[in-house]
Formats: structure tokens, C-alpha cells, sequence
């Protein structure tokens, strides 16, 4: 098990795009927004492209593909459209996330141990075009098992529940689930991304879990950004998860 305290920061970049279709304008542009992060210490660029298109676009994922300097993740559901949009795009890493049209935002992980045979064969199909493939899940060890068996070398611990929690109890059972999530990962010899409303005040506990690998943050930036500008709002975030590595 590996106890580095390097940790990386992917900066998702979605709800600019929001606030671009809220309006059906070109501003405020996600791609100059991707540029801004990258600038500001951002190691690399996550953009979910839905089924329902409400936030970024194919366009986005396109002019994305030739200006980033650091990597694409790419977060997609499990569908025909989007396994050939990947292959198209052939993006440095791809997360499969699990996706329903009416959800506010992502409930919950994929269920790999659930569908193993469909996971493994987009697993294997993305892999071949030299994307690494993460699996967007919950802290799980069930889903962590099935993740190793389907041939995903990554996975991306769902913190959403850790964020949601109100009381110490449940923010300290949450963060023991994430630990607990993290070192079965590592003892599978997966990767292990986490993310998922993370924010400025409760970012530094999940930062601090040794073995990591990367941060996916995106919401708490964009919001925070709105008052200390983009590249401002990536660099505070980054201190801040290095300081709490490291500590
Ligand atoms: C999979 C994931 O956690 C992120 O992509 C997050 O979903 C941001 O986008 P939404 O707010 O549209 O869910
Ligand atoms: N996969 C999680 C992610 O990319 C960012 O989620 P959020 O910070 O927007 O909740």
C-alpha cells in the first residue's frame, strides 16, 4: 500500500457551463475557464458530458481536446452515443459515471458488482483506444472488488455522502467509510480518485487520507469563483489540499 502524500487536483469545469445554458449565451466559456484552472495549478480537466446536454457540450469536449496542456477526464454514463464519442476523443482518462435524466446531480456510484459482464466490455473497448478507465462508485467494498475483477485500474470514491453528512457522527463515519473505501482500493492495486461536493470547509479531512491519488472538485470552485475569480478559486483549492496532504 502506497502512503504517498502527492495528490493531484482535477478541476471540473461543468457549472460554467451551466450558467452558459442557463442563458443559451457563449459566455461565460468553459474552455477558457479549463485554460484559467490549468494557469492556476489545476494537474488536470474534468467535464461530464450528459445525456441531457444541460451543462457542456460536444462543442466544449472538442476545442478541450486541443488546447489543454495537462489531461482530459472524460465522465461519461454506460451508453452506445457516449462509448463512441469516447473513441472519437480518445481522452487520457475516462470516468464511467452512472446517470439518470431527472437526478439533481450524480446519486450514488456505478454498480459494477450489479452489471460486471456490461462494465468489463466498456472497460475493455475503452481501454483499447489508451484511455485509463476509473469507475465513479461508492466507498464500497463489494464495488471495489467487482471494479478490480472487471479491469479498471482506477476508481473515483463517491464523497457525496460525506459531504451531504450534518452531524460529527455522520461526518466522521462518512470519512471512515472514504479511508476505509481508499485503502481497500490499494490493497486491490487500483487507483483511487475520489471526489464529488467537496468544498473549502470540508475538503482538508479527505485531502489528508494518505494514498490518493487525485481530487476531482468542481461545484465549490466555480461557485467561489464567482467572488475571487477562476484562476484565484483553483489556487486556493490546491493550497489547500497540498497543505493537508502534507501534513
Ligand atoms: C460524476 C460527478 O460527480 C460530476 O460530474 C458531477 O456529477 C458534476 O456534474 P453534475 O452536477 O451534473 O452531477
Ligand atoms: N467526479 C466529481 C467531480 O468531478 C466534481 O464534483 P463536484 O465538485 O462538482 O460535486
Amino acid at each position: 500500500m502506497t502512503t504517498s502524500n502527492r495528490i493531484l487536483l482535477g478541476v471540473n469545469i461543468d457549472h460554467v457551463a451551466t450558467l452558459r445554458q442557463a442563458r443559451g449565451t457563449r459566455y461565460p466559456d468553459p474552455v477558457k475557464a479549463a485554460l484559467d484552472a490549468e494557469e492556476a495549478g489545476a494537474d488536470g480537466i474534468t467535464v461530464h458530458l450528459r445525456e441531457d446536454r444541460r451543462h457542456i457540450q460536444e462543442r466544449d469536449v472538442l476545442l478541450l481536446k486541443d488546447v489543454l496542456q495537462t489531461r482530459m477526464n472524460f465522465e461519461m454514463g454506460v451508453t452506445e452515443e457516449m462509448m463512441a464519442f469516447a473513441e472519437r476523443i480518445r481522452p487520457a482518462h475516462i470516468c464511467l459515471v452512472p446517470e439518470t435524466r431527472q437526478e439533481l446531480t450524480t446519486e450514488g456510484g456505478l454498480d459494477v458488482a450489479g452489471q460486471e459482464a456490461r462494465i468489463k466490455a466498456a472497460v475493455e473497448r475503452l481501454s483499447r483506444i489508451g484511455s485509463e478507465v476509473s469507475l465513479f462508485i461508492d466507498a464500497d467494498e463489494r464495488q471495489i472488488e467487482a471494479s478490480r475483477r472487471v479491469g479498471a485500474p482506477a476508481i473515483e470514491l463517491h464523497t457525496g455522502r460525506y459531504a451531504d453528512a450534518t452531524t460529527p457522527t455522520e461526518v466522521a463515519d462518512e470519512l471512515q467509510r472514504i479511508l476505509d473505501g481508499v485503502n481497500c482500493g490499494l490493497n486491490e492495486g487500483l487507483i483511487v480518485n475520489a471526489g464529488h461536493g467537496l468544498h473549502y470547509h470540508n475538503v482538508e479531512a479527505v485531502a489528508a487520507i494518505k494514498g490518493i491519488n487525485e481530487l476531482n472538485i468542481g461545484h465549490a470552485l466555480v461557485a467561489h469563483a464567482l467572488f475571487v475569480g477562476f484562476k484565484g478559486a483553483v489556487a486556493e483549492m490546491k493550497a489547500l489540499i497540498l497543505a493537508a496532504a502534507k501534513a
